[in-house]
């Protein structure tokens, strides 16, 4: 069993810990936790053992009835592997303190690259983090990017790739945001930071890329734009392609998903915890040629989609399975599987008014 302790207890890694403890061969060490709030209590109540993050604050844990297991640093020391989800660029500042207990770790997609030796998708470069101490799980946005470039770069190639990330403005629990009613350039400059960050994964790949902030908190949407190098023979070539990948749910067009709000609705009626969506979300209809280029929209849940991510890099460390081996224990135990939306995609021929069919009778 693989012991691991994850320091930052927050939108990300509350999901991770989840996540992991779902996993037959991992286990759940322990959470850092720095204050003594609502989010400790909840870590308490799945019965985590929470260390502090900051021994100053220790106090206000026991207040609250929490017994600390120690501090962050215990925490370290008794893991096998960490989890960093703290927020951008404290994991960089925390690196050291992995380095002193010969912890490898994971960090998060909010700090630079230069953090890790692996600039880490399951989908697209499993294998470069097998020899790796440390790993950097790509942001949420760069995550749905790789997942939507790496068939047509492997099926059609690439040869240039134009995104427009509609982003939301902060997540539910970012109260700190809000309220805002605006669209804002955000990075204004062109290209954003994706783009380069995209190339952590593909290192040859020729993307631009540019960010606007939206008042939602639901979902980034991505308007994309590929030339492809190989034109394929249909546009339904392209949709069978993203069928058959395992991260990406291909929203059929009679589902009457018309957005982020859906999705969500779909989420919470299919039982996910958290109302959690760790696919990317591409509509069908959206799928365009237009000679070499193809077009599509994508929505990102992005308090999510790198929870997987995040269990098969800690695989891809280990290096005893293959990406394929990864992916499928962790889609079978956190349950990725919405097809069932397809599997009612045949009745559709069907879906006659009464009076139509009728008519035919
Ligand atoms: N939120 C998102 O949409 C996504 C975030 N990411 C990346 O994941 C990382 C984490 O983000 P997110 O989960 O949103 O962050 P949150 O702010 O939700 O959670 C951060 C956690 O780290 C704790 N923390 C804060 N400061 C310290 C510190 N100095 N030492 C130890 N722990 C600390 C916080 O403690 P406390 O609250 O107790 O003070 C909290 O538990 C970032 O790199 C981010 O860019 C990646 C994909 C999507
Ligand atoms: O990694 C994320 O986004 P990003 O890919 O746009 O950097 C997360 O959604 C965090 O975004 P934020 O920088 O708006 O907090």
């Amino acid at each position: 069993m693989l012991r691991v302790g994850i320091n930052g207890y927050g939108t990300i890694g509350k999901r991770v810990a989840d996540a992991v403890r779902k996993q037959p061969d991992m286990e759940v060490q322990g959470v850092g936790k720095r204050s003594p709030d609502y989010v400790a209590v909840n870590a308490d109540e799945r019965d985590y053992a929470v260390y502090a993050a900051d021994e100053s604050r220790a106090d206000g844990f026991r207040e609250i009835g929490i017994d600390l297991a120690g501090t962050v640093d215990d925490l370290v020391a008794e893991s096998d592997v960490i989890v960093d989800a703290t927020p951008s660029g404290v994991g960089a500042e925390n690196r050291p303190l992995y380095e002193r207990h010969e912890t490898p770790a994971l960090f998060q997609g909010g700090e630079d690259a230069t953090v890790a030796e692996v600039s880490f998708n399951a989908r697209a470069n499993y294998e470069e983090a097998e020899d790796a101490d440390y790993v950097r799980v790509v942001s949420c946005n760069t995550t749905g990017l790789s997942r939507f470039l790496a068939p047509l770069h492997e099926n059609y190639g690439v040869e240039k790739a134009r995104v427009t990330l509609v982003r939301r403005g902060g997540d539910p629990d970012q109260t700190g945001r809000g309220p805002i009613n605006d669209a804002v350039p955000d990075p204004v400059s062109i290209p954003s930071h994706h783009g380069p960050d995209v190339q952590t994964v593909f290192p040859e790949l020729d993307i631009d890329t540019v960010g606007l902030k939206v008042p939602t908190t639901m979902m980034h949407v991505h308007s994309v734009n590929v030339t492809l190098e190989e034109r394929p023979d249909d546009v339904e070539d392209v949709t069978e392609l993203y069928r058959n990948e395992d991260r990406v749910l291909t929203i059929p067009d009679y589902a009457g998903i018309d957005g982020a709000g859906t999705l969500k609705d779909l989420a919470q009626d299919a039982g996910r915890p958290r109302g959690d969506i760790w696919e990317n979300c591409l509509w069908e209809e959206s799928l365009t040629l237009q000679g070499q280029d193809l077009y599509c929209m994508q929505a990102i849940h992005q308090e999510a989609d790198v929870v997987p991510e995040n269990v098969d890099a800690l695989r891809a460390l280990e290096g005893e399975l293959s990406s394929a081996e990864s992916r499928a224990i962790t889609n079978e135990t956190l349950g990725i599987d919405l097809t069932h939306l397809h599997g009612r995609t045949d009745l559709t021929a069907d879906r006659r008014t009464p009076d139509e069919s009728l008519a035919d009778d």
